[in-house]
């Protein structure tokens, strides 16, 4: 598998092209080889979020993420780090005190400083990059700009701009991005770019946008897209897209039932019109490479993915761009023919 071209190759003098990974694709086999010959960067699907790496206040899991960075430094790859502050996955004893009360401002703070502390530092070297705040940002057409996370109501919007201070502070050569999907809503966007911008303005160390980029057959548009790599950019931000995967399901059946139409099959219409969808995104992306550092596919293959259980549990999706038995399918060839 030296020899064969990969997305790295064909992509090499646009921008790194990674993969959210599992310990256990690591191990020598079909996975491995696949990461190795089609991507030179990766991120930590769950093992850097703050309840997977520190399950209790006195106790951190560090060896599903050490095994992801040593497979990272061993093999030369970049890796992101993902996630140092998010509302979702969070260690129940986070917000609560020994006897079970919320929190005051003040030990949340130091609990996220000491959290941030110690894990920039163990893979200081290793992670080039931090997704610093996930989604921090709401959805829907509201005036709120920050989500009512237990971050927010605990220490209020500062959160944001302390973790981000405390990250730089821990790693001042990492690249630390603010991260969210449904970038390309035109309310949530400005949002975010009010967000980032007032970060800016304080002058708090952010270098980036994460645009996760949780798409579909149906979305986004080229227009859409463009205007949100160029707003982001305009700011002097380095723009990433940090979790790309196309589900082959419209966005209306977000709703958790399953519906009749939802075969969980991979008709030939899916993969013509998932092909053509992936040829226009990496079209955008490459007449963008000026703002785009990397492009990041959540999970590997359609063996797998986060879709397969969200928004519908057990409705298998197909959206990436290697299918099940790991093989490039049409949207692979669309990707890599420029
Ligand atoms: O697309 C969404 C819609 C609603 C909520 C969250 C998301 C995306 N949220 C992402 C998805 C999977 C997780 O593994 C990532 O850590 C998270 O950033």
């Amino acid at each position: 598998t030296k020899d064969t071209k990969g997305l790295k190759d064909y992509y090499k003098d646009y921008f790194s092209i990674g993969v959210a990974v599992n310990p256990r694709m690591l191990d020598a086999g079909a996975e491995a080889d696949l990461i190795l010959t089609q991507f030179n960067s990766m991120t930590a699907e769950n093992a850097m979020k703050m309840g997977p790496i520190h399950p209790e206040e006195n106790r951190y899991n560090w060896e599903p993420a050490d095994k992801i960075a040593e497979f990272a430094v061993k093999n030369g790859l970049k890796l992101r780090g993902h996630t140092l502050c998010w509302h979702n996955q969070t260690p129940n004893w986070l917000f609560t005190d020994a006897e079970g009360k919320q929190v005051s401002k003040e030990v949340l703070l130091a609990r996220l400083k000491k959290h941030i502390f110690e894990v920039v530092n163990r893979y200081k070297g290793a992670i080039y990059a931090w997704d610093v705040v996930n989604e921090a940002v709401p959805d829907g057409n509201g005036t709120e700009i920050y989500r009512k996370s237990k971050f927010y109501e605990i220490i209020g919007e500062e959160y944001i701009e302390l973790a981000f201070r405390y990250a730089h502070e821990a790693d001042p050569n990492a690249q630390l991005f603010y991260n969210d999907y449904n970038t390309e809503d035109k309310v949530k966007r400005e949002k975010i770019y009010q967000l980032v911008k007032g970060l800016l303005d304080k002058g708090v160390p952010i270098h980036g946008v994460g645009l996760q980029g949780h798409w579909s057959l149906y979305e986004p548009t080229a227009q859409e897209l463009e205007e949100s790599i160029t707003k982001f950019a305009s700011l002097g931000l380095k723009v990433q897209i940090t979790e790309l995967d196309v589900s082959v399901y419209p966005k209306e059946h977000t709703s958790r039932e399953r519906k009749d139409t939802d075969k969980a099959e991979f008709t030939p219409e899916m993969n013509n019109k998932q092909a053509a969808h992936y040829k226009m995104l990496f079209e955008i992306f490459r007449k963008h490479k000026d703002k785009i550092s990397g492009v990041t596919f959540w999970n590997l293959s359609d063996r797998y993915s986060w879709l397969d259980n969200f928004p519908v549990r057990g409705r298998k999706d197909f959206p990436l761009l290697f299918d099940q038995n790991h093989q490039p399918k049409k949207a692979f060839w669309e990707v890599v023919k420029f």
